[in-house]
């Protein structure tokens, strides 16, 4: 078991059971004492528990490509909480081909936002299926996506923290295009090798390849939507509709944002010493 120092008490989650999304913030707001405010999430109810008596959770923010999906992964490893990513329900979903999925691949495709109602459908579903495995707390990566997505977040439950990650944009696109999934163990890996040199008092940044085992080789698969077209574009939704949640999340005063200093090497020691967390058995196996 890692050693975790800062979150030492063992805790539970507030649940979010089902929903039936209103796309109207306003709507957000579940009113108790008023039976006809609807909640965003349906007619279910959230318990808000104090976060000492309760599981991490957390939110994940960052533009496409500045690994969220790697940091959020190996901090719910950590924890021991799930780090549930609404780009992979939205992905599962295409792949069940569904009712939703043709709408949804068209969409994607053209690296657009899903609805609101969409998402929070897919991420209340996911939650629920959490909660019957008896999972509790979350690291969200890739929600909230917008103001609107926010509001109705904190309408249901309490978010204790925001990591902002970032990455100068150049790199952003290169290791968009340099993602790689094995279609059979579905990992995830990277095949760019990012040198960028320092600039304007900004520093350089290196990051070296994320290349698979040799078994995952030959069953590499590239995501429909990492095209340097859509990915540009999925970047300018990113800094339009995302951007303002940096500001949205300060306010409230629960955003930390982290420059990644490199690749996982250099950034996931200082990304635990800026959380104050330890990685124990990590730094048991890097002196064995
Ligand atoms: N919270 C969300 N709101 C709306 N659409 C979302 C959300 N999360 C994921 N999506 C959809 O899924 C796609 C893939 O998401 P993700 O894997 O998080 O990509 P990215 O690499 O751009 O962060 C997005 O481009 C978007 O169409």
């Amino acid at each position: 078991m890692a050693a975790i120092t800062r979150f030492s008490k063992p805790l539970a989650l507030s649940h979010i059971r089902r929903c039936l999304c209103s796309s109207s913030a306003a709507a957000a707001v579940s009113d108790e004492s008023n039976p006809h405010v609807t909640s965003p999430f349906g007619n279910y109810k959230i318990t808000r528990r104090d976060p000492s008596e309760r599981n991490v959770q957390w939110v994940f923010l960052g533009s496409p490509g500045v690994g969220k999906g790697t940091y959020a992964s190996r901090l719910s490893n950590l924890l021991g909480v799930p780090h549930i990513a609404t780009g992979d329900l939205v992905r599962e979903e295409l792949a069940s081909s569904g009712p939703l999925s043709k709408q949804l691949t068209e969409i994607v495709n053209q690296g657009k936002l899903v609805s609101d109602e969409i998402i929070i459908s897919l991420l209340a579903e996911r939650l629920e299926a959490g909660e019957a495995k008896g999972q509790s707390g979350f690291i969200l990566d890739g929600f909230p996506r917008t103001i609107n997505q926010a509001e109705i977040l904190e309408g249901v439950t309490d978010i204790d923290l925001v990591v902002n990650l970032r990455l100068p944009e150049s790199v952003l696109i290169e290791k968009c295009l340099g993602r790689r999934i094995c279609s059979q163990c579905g990992k995830n890996f990277n095949v760019a090798s990012i040198n960028v040199k320092g600039q304007n008092g900004n520093p350089g940044i290196s990051m070296a390849p994320l290349l698979p085992p040799s078994h995952c080789m030959s069953k590499l698969v590239t995501r429909s939507d990492d095209t340097e077209k859509v990915v540009k574009e999925r970047l300018r939704i990113y800094n339009e509709k995302s951007q303002p949640l940096e500001d949205y999340y300060l306010n409230k005063g629960k955003l930390m944002e982290f420059d990644l200093p490199g690749g996982i090497p250099e950034s996931w020691p200082k990304l635990l010493e800026a959380l104050n967390l330890d990685d124990f058995e990590e730094r048991q196996s890097a002196a064995a």
